[in-house]
């Protein structure tokens, strides 16, 4: 009692004091006149009129004048000191920031709108970020690279991934592993993978598969084509196998992981890449078959019936559908160790940021987390460094460059002589080719004029049906058809057999998505031709981009585009990607994809806009 007593009284004094004075000795002001009164009123009290007690109160009078003005010559001094000091730390800014570069005064700028716009919450479910629930180690396996492998000095490493152009961050990173063998995968998936002439590891592989097999959250970063789909499947293929050999599933456990994508196609390819996979495995009675579910939008689940009422190893998702599924209680996350987000960038930037956080809300202990992409600007592997455990980034060239097997080809068509011009491009190579065009009008506008050429076209959009769009990458993907126009649905991670050549009737904005559409060309290390359509059109930051990245990949920059002023040059300095959207010419004030974000947020708040833009 009496020391929570003491306790309240300490805690007592008023708000001013403590603001003011936190000093235990402090002494309220009391004013020259009312001490003066003060003593006048005491030596009364002492019975003093006398003449010498009245001297004794002018001579106190006197000194205490005194001494009021010495104080406030003190004051004064005092206050003139400081604004002398304040002076001179404005006058020392100035010079400093005088010193300061173009550069480094661009970069302070950035960083100020990145601080501005950079997402306040990590990337994980509010259930965690309310229990405050922080893991510090990366998950647990058994997976050890071989003896001659881990005993390798940490130079030799090193220099393996110079030598495949790898950049890898973070501490601890797993060695980089040169043979597939060597990454102690079951031999029926090293036979079926040979068959179909994977042989040896691309550059994110041999660094991506031993740090995911190790257990590692991942942020990788590799070049449109460069076979990032098995660097990430493959790590969860292995841990479903490991699990159901362990301890057979039976009927509503799993899946032990998630496979996220932004677009159902990609799922769609996503998944039938994991069955091909699985069922190579299987092949071989010495192993057991692992069960994927497919769970995206436009199909009915209960096709997959025969799937969910068995145990169930692997899903691959959109995320729309997913969460349909984990709130119908369809299949719980309660053992899901293991979630991976192609197209991460998309996945996390435009739109799903609260979906990706509602699917995580579901798991219920430490998973591993992979972002893979071949575009990943810096704001958003900022945002993915803090939300995930210890991470390792692999990068394989600048986050947002140009596949380098892709010729690319820029054309300066008048947008009345695009059509036109269109039928002569289409005689450049043989078929297959895919058209991008970033509107679904004009996308049915293109489809109808080489319908009526005799051109065997498809189109794929996003308002297009679900049988449509299977339809159209179905007959495209068999060679029925020679052309397939598209919208930006199929512009990130579809794998079609050889594409000869891109065609960009209409230039995106933003210059990571050129990246995406160019980039189903050239995959696989065979090359491919990209010709890009731009005129008036075209707003001058993307043609800038468009420069810079053509530069950038030691390609051709036509007059049109050389010529092209840029503000920052005269200025001096290197060029860096733009920290929003990647694109090297111009600065992030004036970023496209940050203006279009802008204009997409304020849509939803009036309720106008739909997600993703498919
Ligand atoms: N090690 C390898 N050697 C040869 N080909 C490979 C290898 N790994 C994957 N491939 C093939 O390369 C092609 C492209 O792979 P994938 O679709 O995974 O590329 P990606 O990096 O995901 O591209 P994107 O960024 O466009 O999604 C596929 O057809 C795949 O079979």
């Amino acid at each position: 009692m009496e020391s929570t007593k003491r306790r309240r009284i300490q805690r007592s004094p008023s708000p001013v004091y403590q603001l003011d004075n936190d000093d235990d000795s402090y002494q309220p002001y009391v004013s020259v006149t009312q001490r003066q009164q003060e003593k006048r009123a005491k030596l009364l009290s002492l019975g003093g009129t006398s003449s010498k007690a009245k001297k004794q109160e002018e001579a106190q009078e006197n000194e205490d004048d005194q001494n009021e003005e010495d104080l406030r010559r003190e004051r004064a001094r005092k206050e003139k000191t400081l604004l002398v000091e304040a002076q001179e730390v404005h006058r020392k800014k100035a010079i400093e920031d005088a010193k300061k570069t173009v550069e480094e005064k661009a970069e302070e700028a950035n960083a100020e709108i990145l601080e501005a716009i950079r997402s306040r919450r990590k990337l994980a479910s509010d259930l965690e970020l309310a229990k405050g629930i922080q893991y510090t180690e990366p998950l647990k396996t058994s997976w050890r690279p071989p003896a001659y492998i881990r005993g390798r000095p940490e130079a030799e490493n090193r220099l393996l991934r110079e030598k495949y152009h790898i950049l890898a961050e973070g501490d601890d990173i797993p060695p980089p592993i040169e043979h597939f063998s060597d990454m102690k995968i079951p031999d029926p998936i090293l036979s079926h993978l040979k068959t179909n002439r994977i042989v040896t590891p691309t550059p994110i592989q041999l660094q991506g598969i031993p740090a995911a097999f190790a257990g590692r959250d991942l942020i990788g970063i590799a070049f449109t084509g460069s076979g990032k789909t098995l660097a990430f499947c493959l790590p969860l293929i292995m841990m479903a196998l490991e699990e159901e050999m362990k301890l057979p599933f039976t009927r509503g456990e799993g899946p032990v992981g998630i496979i996220l994508c932004p677009s159902r196609e990609l799922a769609n390819q996503t998944y039938e890449n994991v069955l091909t996979w699985c069922s190579a495995l299987a092949h071989d009675r010495k192993y057991p078959q692992l069960n994927t579910l497919l769970c995206i939008g436009g199909i009915s689940m209960n096709e997959q019936s025969h799937v969910l009422n068995k145990g169930l190893h692997i899903v691959v998702a959109t995320p729309g559908r997913l969460i349909d599924m984990l709130e119908k209680k369809r299949f719980t996350l309660n053992n899901c160790k293991y979630l991976c987000m192609d197209e991460a960038d998309r996945m996390i930037d435009l739109g799903f940021e609260d979906d990706v956080r509602n699917i995580m809300s579901f798991f219920k202990r430490q998973r591993q987390t992979l972002l893979f992409s071949a575009t990943m600007p810096r704001k958003i592997q900022d945002f993915a460094q803090e939300s995930l455990i210890r991470p390792v980034l692999v990068n394989v060239g600048r986050a947002g460059a140009a596949n380098l097997d892709v010729l690319q080809v820029v054309e300066y068509v008048k947008q009345e002589a695009k059509m036109v011009y269109l039928l002569e491009c289409l005689q450049k190579t043989p078929p297959p080719v895919i058209i991008f065009s970033e509107n679904k009008n004009e996308v049915d506008d293109i489809q109808e004029y080489l319908l009526l050429k005799g051109v065997e076209a498809v189109a794929i959009h996003g308002s297009k049906t679900q049988e449509e769009r299977q339809y159209a990458i179905k007959s495209f993907k068999s060679g029925a058809k020679d052309v397939m126009v598209a919208s930006g649905v199929a512009s990130k991670g579809l794998d079609f057999n050889e594409i000869q050549h891109v065609i960009i009737f209409t230039m995106p904005k933003e210059i990571e998505d050129y990246v995406h559409q160019i980039g189903r060309t050239g995959r696989s290390g065979k090359t491919g031709i990209a010709t890009t359509f731009v005129n008036m059109n075209t707003p001058e930051q993307t043609l800038l981009d468009l420069k810079y990245l053509l530069i950038e990949a030691g390609q051709k920059v036509p007059p049109f585009l050389a010529s092209l002023d840029d503000p920052r040059a005269a200025q001096g300095g290197a060029l860096h990607g733009c920290p929003v959207c990647g694109g090297l010419g111009h600065v992030i004030s004036n970023c496209p994809k940050l203006n279009e974000n802008h204009r997409r947020q304020m849509a939803s708040h009036r309720g106008e806009d739909d997600k993703g833009g498919y």
